[in-house]
């Protein structure tokens, strides 16, 4: 699909290679889905319900064609995969080489050429899918490892464009990442995005060593910068650490549920009431430490240290990836372990370890969480490990141990989690044994701070911090562009002025035109369209509260081209036709507000249409534009001589006919009804209630704008030619730079 497919299009689309659904095929055919496994989903569920906006990922099975649909309160786009991209893109490239070269080479990664170029193609799809969803000067936001090339990609096709990029797993160090053969790509295929995420510091410093030596891109700190052939900065990339969180409050209520504690009490009592529960969740993973766990586990009975009839271990271990030979290798030692130690040390109603290879739902995991006294976690490498915090968020009877591995993203915020190092077994063994015997005060006193940070910091703020962030991200240098840009303007006095109007104590209304200003003159005006950084600018200021600024859009053409060509964002107030015309930019596209022409004008119409007409006959490059209540005579592709005559005949055709004859840049405008851009200025402002006005234009009936405009407005006109504005800026160019300044000024003005 072109981009070109969503006019209207998402503020916001999350491009994720899971949607937080799988589509399953049942006995009869029928498809149905069911909730999809990780982290991932668990984070980005909460997010996208609560915000406006569009999930674009796969439906985990081969060969799936759905159309966009709505589940639980999110809108889903899904993404078709073949099974031979399942099998070189999924679980080959992305599980099977870069799943293990990122978590430390735990599993030794493999490179085929065959999966590089599945992993491209695929790419290639969501790039393109998430290009159709997103609305002009929207937010993509891409997720994750399988996606690395999207940020370039979609860049590409959209360079309207803000993307960010968020990173779940570690990002190894360069003298790990430096094996993969195609280690550039990936690096420029994420240097697309203006904000790189990480869930830790430590992943950040990693990725940026990695740019500095696989690029000829410098770093700042944490921005890396690009510069144009004359070592100018023209674009930055942020690359930080936002670590990722849980919704704290659900998992907390729903472990307050009665049913959820007395669900935790008939699980202790199933498994044979021991006094310590030991708890162990999560995919089936070599990442995760399962079998070191075991091991830990099993010495520790086999020692004497823990007995069966006091401990048990509870490991969940859902099935995950089972189709790569490495998650089959883990399960077979894994169900081996557990025969093992369970037929050594296990006793009739005393099992050593209940092993479950299943998912379960969020209501089972608050139970499971309660009825634990102790949680393992003891991953030899993992991004982050949401199971660690959905523990503490669970405990709001301050009870229960956390042993956490220092080698997940979790260890670097739970304070009060028992740190260990799980390749050092005699450690863990006695890590794991402090934990069971902890007394109840030590447990609430770590609870206490463990509970303090995973109730403060929960997935809303990191998606908002995120997001925030990238808005903030700045598109390039704006001041010293404006300067010098314009050197007839004082550039430094106009970006004072934009930043008074953004600390106005009340509405302001920021009004343009469209050609020459939002949009560069072109031959064809069919073909004129916003800049990708004005566009960019104006969803910025639409997304400010409607009390803080209300944005217009006044031009000659008529309301439809204007709000097809301009892709203006939903609120903005749209005048044609100089004034005949008025209408808004809603959700659905655009609300006309209705104009009748009395029968005497409709004729009068009809005789100014044909007179020019026939003057546009007879000059070559001369044409006519109809409009609701004026046609206009075009003479921008005419010789010089042509226009001077066609101009001079449309004049005397007004003159004939008594109507006003409208001109500007090669054009002349015959009206029925008398408008223009100065009473159309008069009357928004007046029906907003606006205290300030911004008005950019170019042309000679913008100045009917500006002198309306009072001493505390900004007027700004674009290009060469006299004018009354105030401000002048040379170009669409500097239009962009303007409206960015101007909405970076806004949202630190914040109002809500
Ligand atoms: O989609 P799958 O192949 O079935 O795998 C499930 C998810 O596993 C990974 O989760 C990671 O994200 C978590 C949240 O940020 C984080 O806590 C954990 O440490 C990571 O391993 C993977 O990154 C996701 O893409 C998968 O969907
Ligand atoms: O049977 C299960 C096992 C796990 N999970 C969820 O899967 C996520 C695992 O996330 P984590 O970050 O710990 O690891 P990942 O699997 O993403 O590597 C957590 O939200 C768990 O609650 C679940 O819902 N049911």
């Amino acid at each position: 699909m072109s981009p070109e497919a969503s006019k209207e299009g998402n503020d916001l689309v999350v491009v994720a290679n899971r949607l937080p659904v799988d589509f399953t095929t049942d006995d009869d055919g029928s498809i149905s889905w069911r909730r999809s496994p990780g982290g991932l989903v668990t984070a980005l569920e909460p997010v996208m319900q609560s915000a406006d906006g569009a999930w674009v990922g796969w439906g985990g099975a081969a060969d799936v064609y759905a159309d966009p649909f709505e589940a639980d309160g999110m809108t889903l786009v899904p993404v078709t995969l073949n099974e031979d991209e399942i099998e070189q893109y999924y679980e080959g490239f992305s599980n099977d080489t870069l799943w293990p070269l990122y978590h430390d080479v735990i599993s030794q990664p493999a490179f085929h050429r065959q999966w590089w170029d599945a992993y491209r193609r695929v790419n290639r799809r969501f790039a393109e899918a998430a290009a159709a969803q997103a609305g002009t000067g929207g937010t993509v936001w891409v997720q994750d490892y399988q996606l690395q090339l999207v940020p370039a990609m979609l860049r590409e096709l959209r360079p309207d464009l803000r993307i960010g990029f968020f990173d779940h797993i570690p990002f190894p160090p360069y003298e790990i990442f430096s094996q993969l053969p195609w280690r550039r790509q990936v690096v420029e295929g994420l240097l697309g995005a203006d904000l790189i995420g990480f869930q830790r510091n430590g992943d950040a410093a990693n990725f940026l060593r990695t740019v500095r030596r696989v690029t000829r891109h410098s770093t700042r700190g944490q921005v890396i910068m690009f510069e144009d052939d004359e070592g100018r900065p023209v674009r930055e990339v942020r690359a930080s650490a936002f670590p990722i969180s849980i919704d704290s409050r659900r998992f907390d209520s729903l472990a307050r549920q009665d049913s959820t504690r007395e669900r935790a009490a008939q699980i202790r009592t199933e498994i044979g009431d021991p006094d310590i529960v030991m708890l162990g969740v999560d995919r089936l993973d070599y990442t995760k430490g399962i079998r070191h766990r075991i091991k830990a586990y099993g010495e520790l009975l086999d020692d004497g240290r823990l007995t069966v009839e006091e401990a048990t271990l509870v490991q969940v271990a859902s099935p995950s990836r089972e189709n790569v030979d490495a998650y089959q290798e883990l399960r077979d030692q894994v169900e081996t372990a557990v025969g093992r130690i369970n037929g050594e040390f296990g006793e009739l109603g005393h099992a050593a370890i209940h092993y479950l290879h299943h998912s379960y739902p969020p209501e089972e995991m608050a139970a499971l969480y309660l009825a634990a006294d102790v949680m393992l976690v003891t991953s030899l490498r993992d991004g982050m490990n949401l199971v660690a915090k959905e523990y503490v968020a669970a405990r709001s009877d301050e009870h229960g141990a956390l042993v956490l591995s220092e080698f997940t993203g979790a260890a670097d915020e739970l304070n009060g989690a028992l740190l260990v190092n799980p390749h050092d077994i005699d450690e863990l063994k006695s890590v794991i044994e402090q934990a069971a015997r902890m007394d109840p005060k030590e447990q609430r006193r770590r609870m206490r701070r463990l509970r303090r940070k995973v109730m403060a910091d929960d997935v809303a703020k990191w998606s908002s911090s995120f997001l925030r962030t990238l808005e903030e991200m700045p598109v390039a240098p704006v001041a010293p562009e404006l300067q010098d840009d314009d050197s007839q303007a004082p550039g430094v006095e106009l970006v004072e002025a934009l930043d008074r109007l953004a600390a106005t104590d009340g509405l302001v209304m920021v009004a343009t035109d469209f050609d020459g200003v939002l949009a560069p003159l072109v031959d064809d005006p069919s073909s004129s369209r916003t800049t990708p950084r004005s566009a960019r600018a104006l969803a910025r200021l639409a997304r400010r509260p409607s009390s803080q600024v209300r944005l217009a859009l006044v031009s000659g053409r008529d309301l439809d081209t204007l709000a097809s060509l301009s892709h203006a964002p939903s609120g903005t107030l749209l005048v044609g036709s100089h004034g005949a015309e008025r209408g808004e930019v809603g959700a659905d596209g655009v609300v006309r507000h209705e104009l009748e022409l009395t029968e005497g004008q409709a004729s009068l119409l009809q005789r100014i249409t044909e007179g020019l007409e026939e003057i546009a006959g007879r000059h070559t490059g001369v044409w006519v534009e109809k409009k609701p209540t004026a046609s206009v005579l075009h003479t921008r592709r005419s010789t010089h001589d042509g226009a001077t005559q066609a101009t001079e005949a449309a004049r005397g055709l007004a003159e004939r006919l008594g109507v006003g004859a409208l001109e500007g840049k090669d054009v002349v405008e015959l009206q029925v009804v008398e408008t223009s851009k100065g009473k159309a200025i008069d009357a928004l402002r007046n029906e907003l209630g606006a205290k300030r006005v911004l008005y950019v234009g170019d042309d000679v009936t913008d100045e009917h704008a500006f002198a309306v405009l009072t001493s505390d407005d900004v007027s700004v006109k674009v290009g060469g030619g006299e004018t009354i504005a105030r401000y002048r800026v040379s170009s669409t160019k500097s239009v962009g730079l303007l409206l960015e300044h101007l909405a970076r000024a806004m949202e630190r003005h914040k109002r809500s």
